[in-house]
């Protein structure tokens, strides 16, 4: 272990630098206009390498680019290092794009930071220099002790680039894609997307849901984004497709973006009807970005897709339209072997309308039946629409629970009926009232023609 301290230099080479620096900006001026460039450049290196002491100490050098391409370490430490500024600094940078929530502080150049990893001490500093063409050249310079080099290339570097990804994961804003929205995205690349900001407040902990199917939910996503060496190793693409069904408001387009929050990734809906033509629909596909959701809703209305499929055997332009088949080509094949981390989710009320090719066993990896509420989902309801929990032995509360798990009701439903007071019993009451009014309508309809009475007594509580 050493000390900062005990860097022989860094405080004492800095003033020697700064005053080096200084007058070599005298001496580079003049000499501009006396010497020529490349006798100069020599000049300036031949200087450097004799006033630089030679120390204990290694520096590795990392540049903002490679190249033409970005440095992916580069940017790691610079994500890295905002969470390291110490008092001490003296100078910030202050910036914020579309895609933040949060305003990022990073340090300005000649700063240094100061960071401790296992049981020794690094020093970061960050370097701005202007080259020759007037652009400015970016870099950090990493310094610590020589016997060091192992550990900071094997595990100290590697960090960095982990913690970055997850400071960047956390502070990302997640998106909506749609090419019908105006067009305001500002990212290039992106190809007819628009995109906006995904407002959706649902998360895992708001959804009214059965908590084992819950956590499967979790889980698989979790095990999904986790194993990408394990689908290079069988050879399969990096994407998993989810096919969620059930009644209208159970919660599908609720779910899609509690699990967009949940692993910020991006969604891009895609409105079938809106493509015409198999080359556009492959134009769409490669325009979107890894690490998304690709969500196709009310599939089973594009069954017209298929009828399509069957009048194109008689129209002559038959190969310019979009069929269903082609879109499982492109899940199976092409567009999912040149994107990674792709979710693709298919949603439908009407499961036994969709055509069988969809639900054959390796298409949609997962299939998930978003039901009626039940008992459990009208607790996570309650708490979310009133602060009201199940301890709180309230007798309404109990009541209305068992209403729930005897009735064919909908979460959407239910959260209607929350809204309407901010006064829990009389929220309570209103929907105790609407679940006997559907209960009762519900056995009308069961025994069609049956008692008229029953049906008498569903108005009355509708009033
Ligand atoms: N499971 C749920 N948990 C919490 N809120 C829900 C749930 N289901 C529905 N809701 C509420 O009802 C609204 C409508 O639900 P959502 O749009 O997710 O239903 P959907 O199943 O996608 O319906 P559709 O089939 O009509 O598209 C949501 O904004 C939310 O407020
Ligand atoms: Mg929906």
């Amino acid at each position: 272990m050493f000390s900062l301290n005990e860097m022989p230099s860094t405080t004492a080479l800095f003033s020697a630098y700064a005053s080096f620096t200084a007058s070599m900006m005298l001496v580079r001026s003049m000499a501009d206009q006396l010497i020529p460039h490349p006798l100069r450049s020599y000049l300036t290196s031949a200087l450097h390498y004799l006033f630089t002491p030679l120390s204990s100490n290694l520096t590795i050098v990392i540049d903002e680019k490679c190249g033409m391409t970005s440095n992916q370490v580069y940017n790691a430490a610079e994500v890295y290092l905002r969470t390291k500024i110490s008092p001490s600094t003296q100078r910030l940078r202050v910036s914020k794009t579309q895609r933040q929530k949060n305003i990022t502080v990073t340090i300005h150049k000649d700063e240094e930071i100061n960071d401790k990893f296992d049981n020794f001490l690094l020093k970061w500093r960050f370097l701005c220099t202007e080259s020759e063409h007037r652009q400015e050249r970016r870099s950090f310079e990493l310094t610590f002790h020589k016997k060091f080099k192992e550990q900071v290339l094997e595990s100290y570097l590697p960090y960095v680039l982990l913690r970055a990804k997850e400071i960047k994961e956390s502070d990302k804003v997640v998106k909506i894609y749609n090419r019908a929205r105006p067009y305001y995205s500002d990212e290039e690349g992106q190809g007819d997307w628009g995109s906006i900001n995904l407002e959706h407040p649902s998360t895992f902990d708001t959804l009214a849901m059965d908590p084992d199917l819950k956590k499967t939910i979790k889980d698989d996503l979790d095990r999904f984004v986790r194993r990408r060496d394990f689908y290079k190793k069988v050879g399969k693409a990096w994407k998993r497709g989810y096919l969620l069904y059930g009644p209208p408001g159970t919660g599908k387009s609720s779910l899609i973006a509690a699990m967009a929050n949940y692993l910020k990734f991006d969604i891009y809906d895609l409105e079938l009807s809106s493509i015409y033509s198999d080359s556009e629909l492959r134009w769409i596909l490669l325009s979107t970005a890894n690490r998304s959701i690709l969500v196709i809703e009310d599939i089973d209305c594009s069954v017209e897709m298929q009828d399509r499929e069957n009048q194109n055997q008689h129209d002559p332009d038959s190969h310019t339209k979009l069929t269903l088949s082609s879109l499982l080509n492109f899940i199976d094949g092409l567009w999912s072997s040149c994107g990674d981390e792709r979710i693709i989710v298919f949603t439908t009320n009407h499961k036994e309308k969709l055509d069988p090719a969809l639900l054959r066993p390796g298409r949609m990896d997962v299939h998930i039946n978003m039901s009626y509420c039940s008992g459990n989902g009208f607790k996570i309801l309650a708490s979310n629409y009133l602060g009201i929990h199940d301890h709180c032995q309230n007798q309404l509360y109990e009541e209305v629970q068992g209403l729930i798990d005897s009735t064919e009701v909908t979460p959407a439903e239910v959260a209607e009926e929350l809204m309407k007071s901010d006064d829990a019993d009389v929220a309570l009451e209103g929907l105790a009232r609407f679940l006997k009014r559907k209960k009762i309508e519900e056995n009308t309809v069961k025994d069609k023609g049956g008692d008229q009475i029953e049906v008498q007594e569903a108005k009355r509580l509708k009033t």
